[in-house]
């Protein structure tokens, strides 16, 4: 062959990679490509390079045959030892709207709100001793005063199994044998969390993962939806997310529950108060970042009504019209609505069809908009009622997609989610540890961008995941792709504010807020951060 005939074939070559990377949205909007921004990007990829022999091919105590977007529960440990995942601590992520807000707050932290409150109480279905520790979970419940009880603690011989005794009580108490009030701690913060013994070897489907997962909301949904700890729990998530550069967020809340408990240990604080006690906690925020001249880092949160999809539909519509109240009396708190769980256990959005378009036209009556944001296809299924959510959840026009794993499936609604805009809002590190992707590398999100569908990153569960903030799941990303790099972050952030429910007003001020920060953080970076 001659050289023209290669340099002929070369130049096709490029031309029809080129041809297929022009979808994506790092390719697409090149031409407001800064400079530093190119180089930004370049430096990343270089460090990229480095650390994927230098540190991911190097030998790591306890973590056998590591690689870049590994298991996150076992490769944790090396991630936060890396140069890019320092810089992406850095970067500013845009808007968090995928965010479960009662599993979004470190375990530890959450222990030790509750131990700050005298009215929380916790029991076992057994004696706790060295057989069933592992096996069985602390209950936490608030009580009224004259209920509190400071009986035998849960390791002590004469304890009776479900007996209430108060948290402090249960961890000074705590068995040495079993480690003392740190082995209460360990106890306690195991049965919030998935651990990688769990989700990679006792757990690793998807059935047996959720089941652990449930239990994670089983224990700390007495505690979270306690007034006296709501707020403070609401402030911790709030701060975390702003100090690892996320701006905005729509958090998705749970109103099963139609009351929480109150100071007094009833349950009588209705869904009304929980909205002005997170309106205030935001408004709070947003002052004292305005004292430390750290304005620009916060425009607010809002709230995702959601209810779970093992209610009846005839249910669903007490809390449908529950959500035009809250969105009466709170236009600027909610957002959207939802409907969470398993979809592969749980009933699909074609059960609800009546309750869910009776809801649509109620808001027109009231003229309201509450978009939908449905949870669908969230699932390794393909064509199971799990994958079939994502029909309807487009037919009922949902504004955006929690998940969407399947969605790569079906080419007519990778097709419409690309015409319409509408977002998916991707959790990777959710993903992997609910078992639907083993690594990084296998997951899906690589083609929903390569094929032009707008993508946010989002953390679903930092509680219970250990994913706090963002730049976890930037990082796998990041990492999992060479093609991928920092710009295609860029836009995945600036996709993250556009696709929020932000007015036009606010999404421009948030924008630009943002890409101040971003010029900043790429010109930084490009100086050797
Ligand atoms: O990734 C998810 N998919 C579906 N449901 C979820 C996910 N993460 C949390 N929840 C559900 O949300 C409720 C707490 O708000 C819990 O019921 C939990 O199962």
């Amino acid at each position: 062959m001659s050289q023209s005939d290669v340099a002929e074939y070369n130049a096709r070559r490029a031309a029809f990679i080129n041809d297929d990377r022009a979808l994506r949205p790092d390719y697409a909007n090149a031409a407001g490509r800064s400079a530093v921004e190119i180089a930004a990007d370049r430096v990343i990829r270089e460090i990229r390079a480095f650390e994927a022999s230098s540190i991911w091919d190097g030998e790591h105590q306890n973590i056998q045959h590591p690689f870049p977007g590994m298991e996150f529960l076992t490769g944790g440990d090396v991630i936060i030892q890396t140069r890019l995942f320092k810089i992406l601590t850095k970067m500013p992520k845009g808007a968090l709207l995928h965010a479960h807000l009662e599993a979004s707050v470190n375990a530890q932290v959450l222990l030790r709100l509750a131990l700050q409150q005298p009215a929380i109480h916790v029991r076992a279905a057994k004696p706790i001793n060295a057989f069933t520790v592992a096996s069985t979970l602390p209950e936490f419940k608030a009580l009224p005063k004259d209920d509190f009880s400071d009986g035998a603690g849960l390791t002590e011989p004469s304890y009776v199994a479900n007996d209430w005794v108060s948290i402090r009580k249960a961890r000074g108490t705590f068995d040495q044998a079993l480690g003392g009030p740190l082995g209460f701690d360990k106890w306690v913060t195991g049965a919030l969390t998935i651990n990688p013994n769990e989700a990679y070897r006792t757990h690793n489907t998807v059935p047996k993962i959720w089941k652990k997962f449930q239990e994670t909301f089983a224990t700390s949904t007495p505690l979270v939806f306690f007034a006296p700890i709501w707020a403070d729990y609401i402030r911790e998530f709030l701060i975390t997310s702003i100090d690892d550069g996320i701006s905005y967020i729509e958090a998705r809340v749970g109103f099963l529950f139609k009351y929480m408990y109150g100071p007094d240990g009833q349950e009588n604080v209705p869904h009304r108060e929980w909205l002005i006690a997170f309106d205030k906690v935001v408004n709070d925020i947003k002052d004292d970042l305005k004292k430390q001249g750290r304005e620009d880092e916060f425009v607010g949160a809002r709230i995702i009504y959601c209810t779970v999809r093992f209610i009846s539909p005839e249910e669903l519509e007490w809390y449908t019209e529950d959500c035009l109240t809250l969105k009466q009396e709170f236009p600027h708190i909610i957002a959207g609505f939802d409907l969470v769980g398993s979809e592969d256990d749980l009933r699909p959005l074609v059960d609800y069809i009546g309750s869910l378009l009776r809801f649509q036209a109620r808001q027109k009556e009231l003229g309201l908009d509450i978009p939908f944001m449905f949870h669908a296809g969230e699932t390794l299924g393909d064509g199971t009622k799990a994958d079939d959510n994502l029909y309807d959840a487009l037919l009922l026009g949902t504004k955006r997609i929690g998940h969407g794993f399947s969605l790569m499936k079906h080419p007519k609604l990778v097709q419409i989610c690309r015409e319409k805009g509408i977002l998916i809002e991707v959790c990777p590190i959710s993903n992997e540890i609910l078992r639907l992707t083993s690594s990084m590398p296998m997951h899906p999100l690589p083609s929903l961008i390569n094929h032009g569908i707008p993508v946010a990153l989002c953390s679903d569960d930092s509680a219970v995941f250990g994913n706090m903030g963002l730049s976890f799941d930037f990082f796998q990303v990041l990492v999992a792709s060479e093609v991928t790099g920092l710009i295609q972050l860029g836009e995945m952030a600036r996709d993250s504010i556009r696709y929020s429910t932000l007015d036009e007003e606010a999404k421009g001020r948030t924008m630009g807020l943002w890409e101040r920060r971003w010029d900043r953080f790429v010109e930084e970076i490009g100086t050797g951060m």
